[in-house]
C-alpha cells in the first residue's frame, strides 16, 4: 500500500451491526473505526474477502481518515431503494417507505423461481408508478441464454428496466448476453472482484459501471478508475455503516457526471448503526455531510469477545500485508 504506515492505522473502535432482513446471505456486518486528522474511515471487507482483498478496504479508510476526499461538484445525490429478495407484500413496502423513484430489486436468488422474480418485479412496478426506474441484480446467477429468457419475462413484469447488473459471472458472457438484449448491462462483480477492471470496456462486456468505495481503494482511486473505464458510473455501497456509505456519498458527489440513481440507500437495512443518525435518503436523496460516530452508538454494537478475536485477526492480516 502505497505510503501508508500500517502501524499509524490504529482501528480502535470494532462494531457488528446487525442487518434488519438478510441480504445476499448476510445478516450482520462486522468491522472497524479508525479517526484522523481529515475524519472517519471504516475497514469492514466481506468475510469471504481474502488477505490481499482486503488492501483496498485498509486503503480506503486510510484515505478518509488521513487524506479527505476530492472537492464536490454537487450535494445531493440521487439514490435507489433497495429491494432484497422478499415477496412481493414486503417489496412494494420497502419501495413505498423509501421516498426513492428508482429501486433496484435482487432476483435470481439461490431456491427462488422467476415467478417469485416476476412477481417481486411487477409489485416494485406497481408501487414506483410509470415515472419510476425499475433495475434488476443479479450477482451473477445466470449463464447467457437463460440470462436472455428470464430477463425479457422481468423487462416486461417492470414493464421496461432501466438495467440489468451482472447478469452473468464471467466478462465474455456479458458481451455475448448483451449483445442479444435490448436492456443495458451494468457491470459490478467484474470490475470489483478482478485484478483488471478496465476489461469490461475492452470487452464492450457492458453499458454502465457499478463503483464500490471500499472494494476499490478508495474515493479517489474510483475517480481515477471512473475517468479511465470511459463509461456512465453508478457509486454502490458495500453495505457499510453511515461511515463507510459517507465515502460513497463523497463519490457520487465528485463524479463529473451522475445520470443514475446511487446504490446508497442500504443504511435502511441496518438494524443499528455508529452514528445516532443513519444516513438515509430523503425524498430519495443523500446529503454530502461529514459523518461522525457516536459514542452510545458505539457501545451498544461491541461484538462479542470470540467474534471481536476473529475480527482483530483479519485486520492483523491485512495491515501485515499492506
Ligand atoms: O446497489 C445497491 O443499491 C445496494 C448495494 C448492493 O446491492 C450490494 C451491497 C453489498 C454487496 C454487494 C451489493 C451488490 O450490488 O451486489
Ligand atoms: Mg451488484
Amino acid at each position: 500500500m502505497t505510503d501508508v504506515p500500517p502501524e499509524r492505522l490504529e482501528f480502535t473502535r470494532p462494531f457488528s451491526l446487525p442487518l434488519r432482513r438478510r441480504f445476499r446471505g448476510v445478516t450482520s456486518r462486522e468491522g472497524w473505526l479508525l479517526e484522523g486528522p481529515a475524519g472517519w474511515g471504516e475497514f469492514s471487507p466481506f468475510w469471504d474477502y481474502d488477505t490481499y482483498r482486503c488492501l483496498p478496504w485498509l486503503r480506503a479508510a486510510y484515505e478518509a481518515a488521513f487524506v479527505g476526499w476530492p472537492s464536490p461538484v454537487r450535494t445531493l445525490v440521487p439514490v435507489n431503494a433497495i429491494v432484497p429478495a422478499v415477496g412481493p407484500e414486503d417489496a412494494a413496502e420497502l419501495v413505498r417507505q423509501s421516498g426513492c423513484s428508482t429501486a433496484k430489486v435482487k432476483v435470481g436468488e439461490a431456491g427462488q423461481s422467476l415467478a417469485d422474480d416476476v412477481a417481486r418485479v411487477a409489485a416494485v412496478r406497481d408501487a414506483l408508478g410509470r415515472e419510476g426506474r425499475v433495475r434488476i441484480d443479479v450477482n451473477g446467477g445466470w449463464e447467457v441464454d437463460d440470462a436472455v429468457r428470464r430477463i425479457k419475462a422481468l423487462d416486461i413484469a417492470a414493464r421496461g428496466l432501466e438495467y440489468v447488473e451482472q447478469p452473468c459471472a464471467s466478462v465474455e458472457e456479458l458481451a455475448l448476453l448483451r449483445r442479444k438484449i435490448d436492456v443495458p448491462v451494468a457491470a459490478d462483480e467484474s470490475v470489483r472482484i478482478t485484478d483488471d477492471p478496465l476489461r469490461v470496456v475492452r470487452a464492450e462486456a457492458a453499458d454502465i459501471v457499478v463503483l464500490k468505495v471500499a472494494p476499490l481503494g478508495g474515493v479517489s482511486s474510483c475517480l481515477l478508475l471512473a475517468e479511465q473505464l470511459g463509461l456512465p458510473v453508478v457509486v454502490s455501497s458495500a453495505l457499510e455503516s453511515s461511515v463507510g456509505l459517507a465515502a460513497g456519498v463523497a463519490l457520487a458527489a465528485a463524479l463529473p457526471e451522475l445520470p443514475y440513481a446511487c446504490g446508497l440507500a442500504t443504511g435502511r437495512l441496518l438494524a443499528a448503526d455508529v452514528v445516532s443518525s443513519t444516513l438515509v435518503p430523503v425524498d430519495g436523496m443523500l446529503d454530502l455531510r461529514p459523518v461522525v460516530p457516536d459514542a452510545d452508538a458505539l457501545a451498544a454494537v461491541v461484538p462479542s469477545d470470540e467474534l471481536q478475536r476473529r475480527m482483530a485477526d483479519r485486520l492483523g492480516d491485512a495491515l501485515g500485508a499492506a
